[in-house]
């Protein structure tokens, strides 16, 4: 955790504890759409360790079962909080475990839509709700009422759907309202947030700026600096944008040139960064030792780890050049980091398999003893586009799509070369430029063109021509865990292949990717 003030303590906060829900972060960002300041912390977080009072607790659903030996439980201590607390699913289930223990498995697995019947509609959660479908997910059930709690709603197969405290704002409910197919879910939490917890909805980014500013001055005093790797994407750049308006040229931004960058990118982002935007960043062309440690090498995995381990040597090494005014040394260094990484890595979730290695380049500089400063580790990427936006950064870089850090380099399959690197990159300009000129590029969550390396015969003025395959891919998404292909207009596709054969030397043939993922992924390595 970032040292300095916490975003928690500034804003009134609702604590959604994590059981492991695949819809737990669900909890949250439904919260923040109502402008109320939501932060997810894992299940076993002790309250006294907490460091900020909530305004209200929810306990998330979990797929465990509360009766099981090694099923997780809360600490106790929340209800000494004495603010409102709501169970949804296991969250409920644990509530009442906690109050006589009448939790068992039901008969029936109850999966999918259900009708909710509120009872009693004059109680504060249930405002301006009528009966609605809900969204079941769930094996156990309650099979009486909790000691001290009294029935609020009933679905047919759920009798015990909406309880709550005969005196205190607890309250439980069987379905998860956070997910769409609960219609009126939002309306429930905001109801929780609002109407039970008095949470105050000040939660915008307007707001934020000037709580975050500050918050940056306090941390890094009136004559440290600070140094951050920048790649001109989106996360990076208003990340720095914000560390500008907070302290000015004691901000150092680095953009290393790693060869495998898109074309004229280098330049261009130093144009936006630094006339632009005031940013006081400087490019190190390292394209040279990027591409010669490349050599020879086929492997996805070894590119990225290549990339990746010269990236943090090019960065040290030129960290170790700006010395500070003050005499010392850099004492800080900026990360990009967003609220669904942080998710990723405190959710109370077992290990997932590793199907490729994203390293967040910046991640790993762990041994150069810098104090991190992550002042986007509190927001999601919608968030940050509106804040960039309010940062006055052009709207173009502020809805980029995402570029991976290892660049083209996976972008060519097999051996990078200068020269594949340069036919990849001319290809991904026309594709970029076309999906701009036909305003689709903001349809679309991310497209790029590959190389790959394999020939095929083709004719060109009666020519035979022996070159190259280029493969477009476009996708659609909104966590780019699972995306569909996008479905371009015959005629576009027909123009983008025209123009790539014809304008760049090496290709012989277009081809686009019509595979969703899963089974496929986005990248071809
Ligand atoms: N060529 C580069 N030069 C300097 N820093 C880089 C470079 N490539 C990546 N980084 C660093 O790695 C981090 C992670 O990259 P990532 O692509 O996830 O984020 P981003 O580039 O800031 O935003 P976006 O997700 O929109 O591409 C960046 O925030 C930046 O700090
Ligand atoms: O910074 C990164 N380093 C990487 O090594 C990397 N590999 C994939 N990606 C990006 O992650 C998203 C999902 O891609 P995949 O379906 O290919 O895993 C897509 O947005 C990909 O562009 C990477 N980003
Ligand atoms: N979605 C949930 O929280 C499920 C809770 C519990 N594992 C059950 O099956 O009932
Ligand atoms: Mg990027």
């Amino acid at each position: 955790m970032a040292a300095g003030e916490q975003v928690s303590n500034i804003f009134d906060t609702i604590l959604v504890l994590d059981f492991g829900s695949q819809y737990s972060h669900l909890i949250t960002r439904r919260l923040r759409e109502f402008n109320i300041y939501a932060e997810m912390l894992p299940c076993t977080q002790k309250i006294s360790e907490l460091g900020w009072t909530p305004k209200g607790v929810i306990l998330s659903g979990g797929p465990y079962s509360v009766y099981a030996e090694d099923a997780p439980h809360v600490d106790h201590a929340i209800f000494d909080l004495n603010v409102p607390i709501l169970g949804i699913c296991y969250g409920m289930q644990e509530l009442a475990w906690i109050n006589g223990k009448q939790v068992g498995r039901g008969d029936k697995r109850e999966y999918g839509p259900a009708t909710l019947k509120v009872i009693d509609n004059s109680n504060p959660l249930f405002k301006g709700m009528n009966d609605s479908t809900v969204w079941m997910s769930h094996g156990d059930k309650l099979h009486g009422l909790p000691t001290g709690y009294k029935t609020i709603a009933v679905s047919d197969n759920s009798p015990y759907c909406g309880i709550v405290h005969e005196t205190k704002a607890i309250y439980g409910i069987q379905f998860h309202p956070e997910v769409t197919h609960s219609t009126q879910g939002k309306t429930l939490l905001k109801n929780f947030a609002v109407e039970l917890c008095h949470t105050k909805q000040n939660w915008t980014m307007e707001n934020f700026i000037d709580t975050e500013i500050n918050r940056i001055r306090n941390l890094v005093g009136p004559t440290a600096e600070v140094i951050g790797a920048v790649s001109g994407g989106v996360d990076s750049t208003v990340a720095s944008k914000l560390m500008t308006e907070a302290i000015g040229d004691r901000f150092h931004a680095i953009l290393v040139d790693n060869g495998v960058l898109r074309l004229n990118e280098a330049a261009n982002v130093k144009k936006t960064l630094v006339e632009g935007l005031g940013i006081n960043l400087d490019v190190v062309d390292a394209s040279e030792e990027f591409l010669t440690k490349l050599k020879g090498v086929t492997d996805p995995e070894k590119k990225r780890k290549i990339i990746g381990n010269t990236f943090i040597h090019v960065f040290e090494r030129e960290a170790e050049k700006i010395k500070p005014k003050d005499g010392k040394e850099i004492q800080f260094l900026l990360q990009g980091t967003l609220y669904p990484d942080v998710i990723e890595s405190i959710s109370f979730k077992g290990p997932s398999q590793t199907i490729k290695t994203h390293h967040n380049v910046g991640g790993l500089l762990e041994n150069m003893k810098l104090k991190l400063i992550e002042p986007l580790r509190e927001l999601f990427k919608d968030e940050v586009r509106h804040l960039g936006e309010l940062l006055g950064i052009p709207h173009d870089l502020v809805w980029r799509h995402p570029f991976p850090g290892p660049g083209i380099a996976i972008r060519v399959l097999g051996e990078v070369t200068k020269e594949q690197v340069e036919i990849a990159r001319k290809a991904d300009n026309i594709y970029i430029e076309e999906i701009k000129k036909a305003g689709l590029y903001n349809q679309i969550s991310q497209a790029f063109a590959c190389l790959l390396p394999v020939k095929s015969v083709g004719v060109m003025g009666d020519q035979r021509t022996y070159d190259q395959v280029i493969a477009l891919r476009a996708i659609e998404t909104t966590d780019f865990m699972t995306a569909d292909w996008f479905p371009f207009e015959h005629s576009f596709l027909k123009k983008v292949a025209s123009r790539i054969v014809n304008e760049v030397d090496g290709v012989a043939r277009v081809t686009y990717d019509i595979t969703s993922k899963p089974p496929a992924t986005v990248e071809w390595e």
